[in-house]
């Protein structure tokens, strides 16, 4: 209660991210050593063994704290190579250190260096080489391995990325529109961490929601949790935008929006931590509709949700967004009480989503053409040496 209370009559421009710990680890900093090579044998002409690498693996079900738990030190350096020897003449490599990392993770070194992602089951990332082991052409004497600290940054890899103020009711939509079962209560900020909930088609095909929360009015100058967890929207293939269509109040202290306001707000919001996210495909669900006066208040408000632009012209500047969203649809909903909207919702996703699916197959073919043409092209010229125009 006296957290709930920290929160919620947080004075503006007090942080409240420090009364949140949100148990949720989505990035991990570690250190990393590849083995070092071994000397060579100059009088035998021996190479030394080349240093282990450090290899990161992707695997499913597994998350971050996971991988902090395997390894408290956060250290992990690979064998060294062994030095050649009367016995070895070709010393003996040092082993690969291989160690297991979610799906969906990147690796960034201290400067920023991107390393590169693993997104599969199984897929294998070299994120340290090992030293080459001494030979005739480095003085017989092996090197050292790569060595310095890698960020581990998590992306939840999610078909549809969840977003709206507290309270909206993202939680109770994904209780029922799939397996998860996350808090729900009423007040702002019962979900502190992203739930992710599996929606299940009959003809077993499987879409992953990600329920993102903390969002609010003046994320992107930090308030709340900031704007943690947007990253996660950034692989979504779609963006599901839900609002109360009562609006929101996050306390006495700020003011109350309106349902038009908050998706002007929500809007601005993704827009200012990342522009391209506006050009996702979206859809909006006005929540609550079984509440009293819903009705009307959705029917006044529809004309206006059809145009937003030009619908908040009169706005102050500073609660538009510079680009709205193109909402395939706007579906308005009971997320607690009505099963039947939850459905059309479900249904609809999977639509967007197959349809999606297809885009995507034809672009990459089309990307595969461009390619199979261009190697035609070239070997064509290297048969017959460049045209002469
Ligand atoms: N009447 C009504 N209440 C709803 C509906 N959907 C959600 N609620 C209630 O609204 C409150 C907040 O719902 P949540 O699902 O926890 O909202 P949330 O967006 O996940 O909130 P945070 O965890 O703060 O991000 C709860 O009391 C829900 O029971 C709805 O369709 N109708």
């Amino acid at each position: 209660m006296v957290q709930l209370k920290s929160i919620v009559f947080a004075k503006e421009g007090k942080p409240i991210r420090k009364y949140l710990r949100t148990g949720f680890r989505d990035s991990l900093r570690i250190f990393v050593q590849g083995g070092a090579g071994g000397n060579g044998l100059p009088k035998f002409g021996g190479v030394g063994g080349n240093g282990g690498n450090i290899v990161a693996v992707g695997k499913e079900n597994i998350d971050l704290e996971n991988v902090y738990r395997s390894n408290k030190s956060k250290r992990y350096i690979a064998q060294n190579g062994r030095h050649s020897s009367h016995n070895f003449i070709l010393g003996i490599p040092g082993e690969d250190l291989d160690f297991e990392v979610p799906l969906g993770v990147t690796l960034i070194t201290d400067l920023g260096k991107n390393l590169g992602e693993v997104n599969k089951e199984g897929e294998k990332l070299i994120i340290a080489k090992g030293g080459t082991g001494g030979h005739s052409k480095n003085g017989f004497l092996g090197t050292k391995g790569q060595a310095y600290p890698v960020k581990l940054d998590l992306k939840l890899i999610a078909d549809i990325g969840l977003v709206g103020f507290p309270n909206a009711g993202k939680s109770t939509l994904l209780k029922a529109i799939s397996h998860a079962r996350p808090k729900i209560a009423d007040y702002p900020f019962t979900t502190v961490r992203p739930n992710v909930g599996v929606l299940m088609y009959k003809d077993s095909r499987q879409i992953l929601m990600a329920d993102l929360p903390g969002l609010i009015e003046g994320a992107h100058a930090n308030k709340g949790m900031g704007h943690k967890f947007l990253k996660h929207v950034e692989r979504t293939k779609l963006l599901l935008m839900i609002v109360d269509i009562n609006g929101f109040q996050l306390s006495p202290q700020y003011p109350h929006r309106n349902c038009l306001e908050t998706i002007l707000l929500l809007t601005k919001e993704l827009e200012m931590y990342n522009e391209t996210l506006l050009d996702k495909p979206s859809m909006l669900l006005i929540n609550k509709m079984d509440t009293e006066g819903a009705l009307s208040k959705f029917e006044g408000n529809k004309k206006h949700l059809k145009n937003l632009k030009d619908s908040v012209k009169s706005y102050p500047e500073e609660m538009k967004p510079t680009k709205f969203l193109k909402f395939c649809d706007i579906i308005p909903v009971s997320a607690k009480e009505n099963v039947e909207d939850v459905e059309v919702v479900k249904d609809r996703l999977r639509k967007m989503l197959d349809v999606l699916t297809e885009l995507e197959a034809k672009e990459q073919k089309k990307e595969e053409e461009n390619t199979n043409l261009y190697e035609d092209l070239r070997k064509g010229v290297s048969e017959k040496g460049p045209a002469l125009v």
